[in-house]
């Protein structure tokens, strides 16, 4: 980072009164806009044209850092009893990125989805959420990163086209990897490369929050269905993913380009 970077980073924490021109104080960030800030000043300026160079550790470490506090998120978290879940921008990181606030309807879950090559960071905010990690329907039941019907597969991907080949393999359920509940302000990382998964908040009566930053993964490119689509980043939170059948591993594509609410104004 050079140092006119640093000087804007830095200046945003103390507050520098220009009071030669008569201008009013700055309002000081509070910690939750100064976590976007964190993050956007990680992600760097708009003009790469993929993010594969983005570290998720420094991503989750600053995640972690922060301490939840209700009242600085508050505006961006529309609760809708009507459905699972809201997903609220927060903030396009240098378009580069969204970051989303997720507000989960006690006893509801997300359906089991792939993320559409990119990174997912998520800290819970509030309550917690229980995540079942499943394979995806191609992959080698002795290893899970590898495809059983394209060996020269690295990993199944939402790229990885034979994931939808259920007619090869025929109907098979997907593999239960593994089950974690994250309690409040846990960080967690998710994508492709790790399989599919769902997240549920186990509460009868409270609403869960988490936080959701999603980045572009190594390439900005995938395949849906036939048609080769060329996406700019970010692609997961706004140009959708695929929903899979539990039992029969059938994939159907699925448009997220809503959201519940924009920068804290309901859509
Ligand atoms: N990835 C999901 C939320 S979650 O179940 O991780 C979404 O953006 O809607
Ligand atoms: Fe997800």
């Amino acid at each position: 980072m050079d140092s006119t970077n640093n000087m804007t980073s830095n200046s945003k924490a103390g507050s520098i009164h220009d009071s030669a021109r008569g201008s009013p104080d700055p309002v000081p960030m509070d910690a939750f806009h100064n976590l976007v800030q964190e993050i956007n000043d990680i992600l760097g300026p708009s003009n790469g044209i993929d993010s594969a160079d983005v570290d998720v550790d420094e991503l989750k470490k600053v995640m972690l850092d922060y301490r939840s506090v209700e009242d600085e998120w508050s505006k961006y978290a529309f609760a809708d009893h009507s459905r699972a879940y809201t997903r609220n921008l927060v903030d396009r990181g240098n378009g580069k990125a969204n970051l989303l606030v997720l507000v989960w309807t006690p006893g509801e879950a997300s359906p089991i989805h792939d993320h559409a090559n990119a990174h997912c960071v998520m800290k819970i905010l509030k309550g917690s959420l229980t995540e079942t990690l499943y394979g995806w329907p191609c992959q080698r039941p002795d290893s899970p990163t590898s495809c059983a019907t394209a060996p020269d597969s690295v990993y199944p991907s939402t790229q990885h086209t034979c994931s939808a080949r259920t007619q090869i393999m025929g109907p098979k359920e997907l593999a239960v990897l593994k089950e974690t509940t994250y309690g409040r302000e846990q960080v967690t990382y998710m994508s492709d490369q790790l399989g599919l998964h769902r997240m549920a908040n186990p509460s009868k009566d409270e609403v869960a929050v988490s936080l959701h930053l999603y980045t572009v993964s190594v390439v900005s490119r995938f395949m849906l269905d036939a048609e080769l689509i060329i996406l700019q980043p970010p692609n997961a939170a706004k140009h959708g993913c695929h929903i899979f059948d539990p039992k029969t591993g059938k994939k159907t594509h699925v448009s997220q380009g809503h959201f519940y609410s924009e920068l804290g104004v309901k859509m």
